[in-house]
């Protein structure tokens, strides 16, 4: 700690702790874990975010699998190169949306070995069993296309049956090489293949999409938490997302179920609540044909709106949710009017990294006058208005895919569940205490994450076993103490 302090620039940070990474895990995970909430902005977002972009200029050693369209037919041999037998998680990306920061092909190779690193500090998942892969099928960012230092192939992104053929061959040569119980974390995919791929491989393989899913199991969790200040329930708010995505629909999609399992109401008409505005407007009818399919199902009639401060004075919604990976679009204009019409106006910033944020923690509780209740993708030190500090959440998919992951091995689930998904949530909330709330934080502090996490893959775990998904039997009496001493704790043995 004392080396990595002695740096100034969090890059040089994240080079001298990937580098411990390489040169001492165990060590690398006792700081880590010791470390959580001064490291994880180092390891995770937001400098992950610019090591990405830099990955070429900062390489040193390589860490994770890379597979190339060049590898075509021969997958399965790519794999059998990784030295590690057991492997029980896999992050994969094909570096096309890097948190909001576009298409960093190759490059993006840093965002799986984050979360996986993730997944063994805050979940316990042994790091031998975790492996990070990108595919590179090219990229379209042009000005890595000229960079010397690109680590990745030089032509832009395939698509199509070829692209199609090379996810293919990977799904099925990781089900023959791992088997059926490895979970594979698909990771910053553009929108046009995220949906498509889940869709298509959850009824073969344990697949789980962060950014669709996990993603919508913290915010829920969040709002939830919420609630205990601003009062009422999930179906009594009215909901505004500024991007319609994959982190926007994801989420729209799990408040919609949250609302019919506790209110009984249809999917439909629990949708109605939700709103979305992507690049051209609010989401409306109208603009149904012209819609992808994932927005769809959120194009209520209504007249359009061409930006998201009309939608605000149209909508009037109680909880705003920024997923549109552009920065500062919660304008001081937008949050005045919006938390004009809320005394406790829920102000969700999801971008990342931070320079994406469509507002910062300060901007929140200010331009509200000190009633937002904030929560931001990356993180924001604490703020103080008028004599009180505020101490803002971290609404990051970071608190959410360790305990999933380690829920699904330690119950053995085959699929994941949408239910398994929404115990998640609540648990992640069940955990949010008075005191949190109190400071102004509707999540957890990071500090206590691993007990979140085994909290969490407890829940998981439990609807797993109900649904009879769970192939780990007989359930073990005490999930808890069993979750618990399963997670990895780098401890150093004692030699004689
Ligand atoms: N906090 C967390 O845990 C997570 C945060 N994220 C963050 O969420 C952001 C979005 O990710 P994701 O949903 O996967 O991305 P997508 O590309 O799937 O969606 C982005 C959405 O934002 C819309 N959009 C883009 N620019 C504007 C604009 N100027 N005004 C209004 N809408 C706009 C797009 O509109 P259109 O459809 O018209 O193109 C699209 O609907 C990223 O920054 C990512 O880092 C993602 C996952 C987890
Ligand atoms: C956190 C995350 O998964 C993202 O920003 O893409
Ligand atoms: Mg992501």
């Amino acid at each position: 700690m004392h080396n990595i302090r002695s740096y100034a620039d969090p890059l040089q940070k994240y080079i001298a702790i990937m580098s411990l990474q390489e040169r001492n895990e165990r060590l690398f995970y006792k700081v880590l874990i010791d470390h959580v909430e001064e490291l994880l902005p180092v390891v995770y977002t937001p400098t992950v975010g610019e090591a990405c972009q830099k990955y070429g200029a900062i390489f040193q050693q390589p860490h994770g699998l890379y597979i190339s369209l060049k590898e075509r037919g021969k997958v399965l041999d790519c794999l059998k190169n990784w030295p590690e037998k057991f492997v029980q998680v896999i992050v994969v990306t094909d570096g096309e949306r890097i948190l909001g920061l576009g298409d960093l092909g190759c490059q993006g190779m840093g965002i799986p070995v984050g979360k996986l690193a993730l997944y063994t500090a805050l979940g316990g998942i042994r790091a031998s069993a975790c492996l990070p892969i990108t595919i590179d099928v090219g990229t379209n960012n042009e000005t890595l296309l000229k960079d010397p230092f690109y680590i990745g192939l030089r032509q832009h992104r395939t698509t199509g049956k070829e692209y199609d053929d090379l996810l293919h061959e990977f799904m099925c040569a990781v089900k023959q090489t791992y088997g059926e119980k490895v979970l594979i974390q698909f990771e910053d995919f553009a929108n046009h293949n995220a949906f498509k791929l889940l869709a298509k491989y959850q009824k073969t393989h344990l697949v789980f999409n962060d950014d669709i899913q996990g993603t919508a199991v913290v915010a829920l969790g969040g709002l939830l938490a919420a609630l205990k200040v601003t009062g009422g329930t999930l179906a009594d708010h009215t909901f505004l997302f500024l991007g319609a995505g994959e982190a926007g629909t994801g989420i729209g999609e799990m408040i919609a179920l949250e609302i019919s399992e506790q209110t009984g109401c249809s999917l439909e008409d629990a949708r109605k609540k939700i709103w979305l505005v992507d690049s051209k407007g609010l989401v409306v009818k109208s603009r149904r044909e012209t819609l992808q399919h994932f927005k769809q199902n959120f194009a209520h009639e209504h007249e359009g709106c061409k930006d998201l401060l009309s939608a605000v004075k149209a909508i009037k919604p109680t909880i705003l949710i920024g997923t549109s990976g552009v920065g500062k679009t919660f304008t001081q204009e937008v949050i005045e009017t919006f938390a004009s019409y809320n005394e406790k106006p829920v102000i969700f910033a999801l971008s990342n990294p931070t320079s994406q944020s469509e507002c910062t923690a300060e901007q929140a509780y200010t331009w509200s006058k000190g009633r937002a209740i904030f929560a931001s993708g990356s993180p924001f030190d604490p703020v103080t208005y008028e004599g009180r500090t505020f101490v803002p959440g971290q609404g990051n998919n970071a608190y959410i895919f360790p305990g999933i992951g380690h829920g699904v091995l330690v119950s053995g689930a085959i699929r994941m569940h949408d239910d398994m998904l929404l115990a998640a949530a609540r648990s992640l909330a069940a955990q949010v205490e008075q005191e949190h709330l109190d400071q102004g934080l509707n999540y957890p502090p990071f500090q206590n994450i691993r007990k979140i996490s085994a909290n969490i893959a407890v829940a998981v775990a439990e609807k797993a076993y109900e649904l009879g998904l769970a192939t780990r039997l007989p359930k073990p009496a005490n999930l808890l103490s069993y979750a618990e001493s399963c997670m990895y704790s780098p401890a150093y043995r004692q030699y004689r």
